[in-house]
């Protein structure tokens, strides 16, 4: 009820640009962009696309992919887009994972978080593991590994990824914003 998948919402070769895209963009801002957060529920390499400049097209597809499941399948109040697209990398050589967490967080923006859209930029074949994993209380649904498939669901819903145990895995996420759920 609170999820939604859409198998194709970037080709291979799409995925493929956008993972240059972010590689170009860390460069270009010296390494300093994301880096790499090692916690103990979060080991993964992030940087951020702009929405301007070479990676804009990424943002408009993205936009148009969330009106249309957001009038299908959730109808949430969805006003703004407040952070930029996060690419994020977990490799096997430190197990890259995110352990259960919600999206909705303290912080001002975060607080306004109501969708989360997560893409797939890794072909399934060049990992194993890394399993995007929702949990929808009575049951735990597993994300499509599908390269350019998205993955959607309401920002509160508990959700990880398992450690990756070969190869990486490289995923695309976008939060949508809004009034507060009442
Ligand atoms: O990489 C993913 O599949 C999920 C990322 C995520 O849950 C987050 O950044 O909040
Ligand atoms: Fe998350």
């Amino acid at each position: 009820m609170f999820t939604h998948f859409v198998p194709r919402l970037f080709t291979s070769a799409e995925a493929a640009d956008i993972v240059r895209l972010a590689e170009q963009g860390r460069q270009n801002h010296g390494g300093l962009v994301g880096g790499v957060q090692h916690h103990a529920i979060r080991r993964a390499g992030i940087t951020w696309l702009d929405d301007q400049g070479p990676a804009s097209w990424v943002m408009e597809r993205i936009v148009r992919g969330i009106a249309d499941a957001n009038r299908e399948a959730f109808q949430f109040d969805i006003t703004e887009f407040r952070e930029r697209l996060q690419v994020a990398s977990y490799d096997e050589s430190d197990e890259g994972h995110y352990d259960w967490h919600s999206d909705i967080g303290d912080g001002p923006i975060a607080r306004q978080r109501k969708l989360t859209i997560v893409v797939q930029l890794s072909e399934p074949e060049s990992y194993e593991g890394g399993a995007l994993e929702i949990n929808l209380g009575s049951a735990i649904q597993p994300a499509p590994r599908g390269v350019g498939s998205a993955t959607l669901f309401a920002s509160f819903m508990p959700h990880r990824v398992t450690p990756v145990t070969r190869g990486r895995r490289i995923s695309l996420t976008c939060w949508c914003h809004g009034p507060r759920f009442r």
